[in-house]
């Protein structure tokens, strides 16, 4: 039987493109800890990202294992690998309110309608947006659009959280926000992360190891 590890273990992936090696990782996130991936465009990022996700388009052939407190996602399909992802964009829904984007990420045992929005209106308190509940997400700024992702991402219980690139559209004082902002909240729930970022402050902020794939390693 394989040792339990906590976090994150991401061990003998390979992944190709066209039977050319795009991605060779061996790695260890601990819980609340960020693992940063930075590499040129077209290195394979998005795509190591995919596979720790479960979306993998079939183009690529990987193998490897990726744990999560001892579970190989790998093993499971996507819907089931419950991995927290937030992109450059935070794509709410359009046609559902600030309140009901979030309440719809929550776990289906949470049962009731009131119940279900009490959760999200606490999410959105936590952030400072107790008071957008009821608005169209049109109408919210990009800081504030960030935070309702991220809330959305927080209320599904994800095992680990998944970032690509999610502080490249915002401004440098939002930028630095909302860095902490999620990086405390990853702490605070024990959620390893992998970060993917062109940006070396963004490396900086979170503190942990930085791998670089692609040719200008
Ligand atoms: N569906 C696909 N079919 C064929 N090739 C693909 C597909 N998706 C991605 N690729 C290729 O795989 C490689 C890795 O793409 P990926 O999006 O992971 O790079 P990246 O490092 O995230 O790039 P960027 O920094 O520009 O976002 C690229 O060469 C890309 O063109």
């Amino acid at each position: 039987m394989t040792a339990m590890h906590k976090g994150l273990w991401l061990r003998d992936v390979a992944i190709d493109l066209a039977g050319v090696r795009l991605i060779a990782l061996d790695a260890e996130v601990a819980p609340g800890a960020v693992l940063t991936v930075m590499g040129p465009s077209g290195s394979g990022k998005s795509t190591l990202l995919a596979f720790i996700g479960g979306f993998l388009d079939p183009v690529f052939t990987a193998r490897g294992e990726a744990r999560v407190d001892g579970v190989d996602l790998t093993a499971l399909p996507a819907e089931e690998r419950r991995a927290g992802i937030l992109f450059q964009d935070p794509l709410l829904f359009p046609h559902l309110s600030v309140a009901a984007n979030v309440a719809f990420a929550i776990p289906r045992h949470e049962k009731g309608r009131s119940r279900r929005r009490a959760i999200a209106e606490a999410a959105l308190g936590e952030v400072g947006l107790a008071d957008f509940a009821a608005r169209d997400p049109a109408t919210l700024s990009g800081g504030q659009k960030a935070r309702v992702a991220l809330m959305r991402t927080l209320v599904s219980h994800p095992r680990l959280l998944l970032l690509d690139e999610p502080f490249s559209k915002l401004d440098a004082t939002l930028r630095g926000h909302m860095r902490s902002l999620v990086f405390d909240r990853a702490r605070a729930a024990g959620l390893p992360v992998v970060l993917v970022t062109h940006d070396k402050a963004d490396a900086e902020a979170a503190g942990g190891a930085c791998v670089r794939i692609g040719d200008d390693a």
